[in-house]
């Protein structure tokens, strides 16, 4: 599995530039500080919390700076909120939404192998009927998991595809079933209607279903996933959120916009494009992989 440290490699080079003896202990020079700021708002950290964090640099003495800044930063995001597979309801539905291209799809073969690590029983579900590439990749990924899929016709009704394959878990006896959904813009009314129906059509086939909605969101689009995923919240309300593509990504910092403002949890991050590329998300690796220096010293 993709090294919190590793993935977060382009987050922490923006971070970081032209810090120089920043975090060396002494007194921070003017122009040093004024890097920290541009660094920090260009790895995407909320204004608010950028400027917070310069004040606590302008004041410091040097040392302890780093780790007073990652305390912070920590804080900020609140203790981990990890999914426990073991005591997560049977039957359980997860219903998983997002934008085009997101992640969905390779999240919800991920989360099926997290999901069979921990001695429960998936079941993948593709609900996306416009792509049949789309329906054809979830497969793919499936055989690769070792995980069973039901897929509907193409041109199909999602909703009634979800119903079908919630039915078809209770009778094999899946106790989690994972529903990819196809990637919509947050901004066509139509599609994001289509994601109530799907859910409502969950319910419709049993009672409290789907237990969870989670958002993928790319974290390449920084700060701008928080607007996107206010949406989605609009149309189906969302129980968590995953975060993709943290390793291709120099705006890291958005995860703190996405968790302050959207007031759900941060479940996963994706490090990588592998099935095991998906890692609980945990703030304090997050944080310190962002500022501690790496062996190349950056
Ligand atoms: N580097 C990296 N790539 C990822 C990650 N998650 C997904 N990807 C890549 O992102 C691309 C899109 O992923 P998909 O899973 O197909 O996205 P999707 O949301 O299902 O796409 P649509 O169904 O078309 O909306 C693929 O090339 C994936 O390999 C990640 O955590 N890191």
């Amino acid at each position: 599995m993709a090294s919190w440290r590793e993935a977060l490699r382009k987050t922490r080079r923006t971070v970081r530039r032209g810090l120089g003896t920043l975090f060396g202990g002494g007194r921070p020079s003017e122009e040093a500080v004024e890097e920290l700021e541009e660094n920090l708002l260009a790895a995407d950290l909320p204004a608010r919390l950028a400027m917070e964090l310069v004040e606590t640099a302008e004041a410091s003495g040097g040392d302890g700076l780093r780790e007073g800044i990652e305390r912070r930063l920590i804080e900020e995001l609140g203790p981990a909120a990890p999914v426990s597979w073991a005591e997560a309801p049977r039957p359980m539905t997860v219903l998983l939404v997002g934008a085009n291209g997101s992640g969905k799809t390779t999240t919800a073969a991920k989360l099926a192998r997290r999901a069979a690590g921990n001695g429960r029983k998936p079941l993948l579900c593709a609900a996306d009927t416009f792509r049949a590439a789309g329906t054809e990749q979830l497969a793919l990924w499936a055989e690769r998991v070792g995980c069973d899929v039901v897929r509907g016709q193409r041109g199909s009704d999602a909703a009634a595809v979800a119903y079908d394959a919630q039915q078809a878990a209770l009778a094999r006896g899946a106790d989690t079933l994972l529903v990819d959904t196809a990637g919509r813009m947050h901004t066509r009314e139509p599609l994001m209607r289509e994601l109530g129906k799907i859910s409502r059509a969950l319910e419709k086939g049993r009672e409290h279903a789907p237990e969870e909605t989670w958002i993928v969101l790319d974290a390449s689009i920084g700060q701008n996933a928080v607007a996107q995923a206010k949406f989605f919240h609009q149309a189906v309300p969302l129980t968590g959120a995953i975060l993709t593509k943290l390793d291709g990504s120099a705006k890291g910092g958005a995860v703190f916009a996405v968790r302050r403002e959207l007031g759900i949890p941060l479940l996963y991050a994706g490090l990588g494009e592998g099935e095991e590329d998906l890692a609980p998300f945990d703030p304090e690796s997050f944080v310190r992989s962002i500022f501690e220096e790496d062996d190349e010293g950056v």
